[in-house]
């Protein structure tokens, strides 16, 4: 894992309660240390309070739009105020479902840095776009499109996060191998631009992670950590895969 600090998140999506905060705060306590950071994606409705519980917080997306007339939006900003650290963008569900596209996603990506929020960018194919041999050139759009409006300086303050959308849910985790390989690809593409940036730059592994699969994934050379939906919601299978990020 070279000497990047693995970085494990939970993804509550839309899931998750107050009594699971305050359960999943009590067996996160131990854990926060100098060898893994545990962070969890709550909704936004929850966020104040897992700051409050002394969580490493994230919301899941954030408005492109500063402030304004824009009805529903969760603001950057406020975020920031209330003590969130991250917030993910481009998640494949905000893109498949909600239809945002790699143009949103950067605007989003610039709002998060613009209020002092590190984005977690989320990047990955469907089925059909593996089968048909395009993942490569998916994910390097999706990077691109960052890398064109802000510079590839501005992904040093962020996080990648590679969640191949055939393995989101659906128990199909990739293979260890087959993640490293899409891992290094994205560190290889990114060294072309800043080799000293690539290095340092943490690249997550989601996609039907949990105790059982997590120490192999944790175990390859450019996957620093996870992103892990469903597991995130189960207080032991959590702590287990957060242990798993250990050195
Ligand atoms: O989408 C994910 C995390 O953002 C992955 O979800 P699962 O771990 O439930 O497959």
């Amino acid at each position: 894992m070279a000497s990047r600090k693995p970085l494990v998140a939970g993804n509550w999506k839309l899931n998750g309660s107050q009594t699971l905060l305050n359960e999943m705060a009590n067996v996160l306590e131990d854990i926060n240390s100098q060898e893994v950071d545990v962070a969890l994606f709550v909704p936004a409705l929850l966020a104040a309070e897992a700051v409050k519980l002394g969580l490493q917080t994230g919301v899941q997306t954030v408005s492109e739009y500063e402030a304004g007339a824009y009805t529903g939006e969760t603001q950057a900003a406020l975020a920031k105020q209330l003590g969130v650290t991250y917030t993910l963008v481009g998640h494949s569900e905000r893109r498949h479902v909600f239809g945002e596209s790699d143009e949103d996603v950067a605007n989003k990506f610039a709002m998060a840095q613009q209020q002092g929020l590190i984005p977690v960018l989320c990047v990955g194919e469907t089925e059909q776009q593996r089968e048909q041999g395009e993942t490569e050139s998916v994910i390097s759009a999706q990077i691109e499109a960052v890398i064109q409006k802000l510079g590839v300086a501005a992904l040093s303050q962020s996080v990648i996060a590679y969640e191949p959308v055939w393995a989101i849910g659906t128990g199909k985790t990739a293979s260890p191998q087959q993640a490293q390989d899409i891992h290094q690809f994205i560190r290889d593409k990114i060294a072309q631009q800043d080799q000293g940036l690539s290095q340092g730059l943490r690249i997550l592994y989601g996609g039907s992670v949990n105790e059982k699969n997590s120490e192999e994934l944790f175990a390859q050379q450019d996957i620093d950590g996870g992103l892990i939906g469903g597991a995130s919601l189960k207080t032991g299978a959590f702590v287990s895969i957060c242990e798993s990020a250990k050195g």
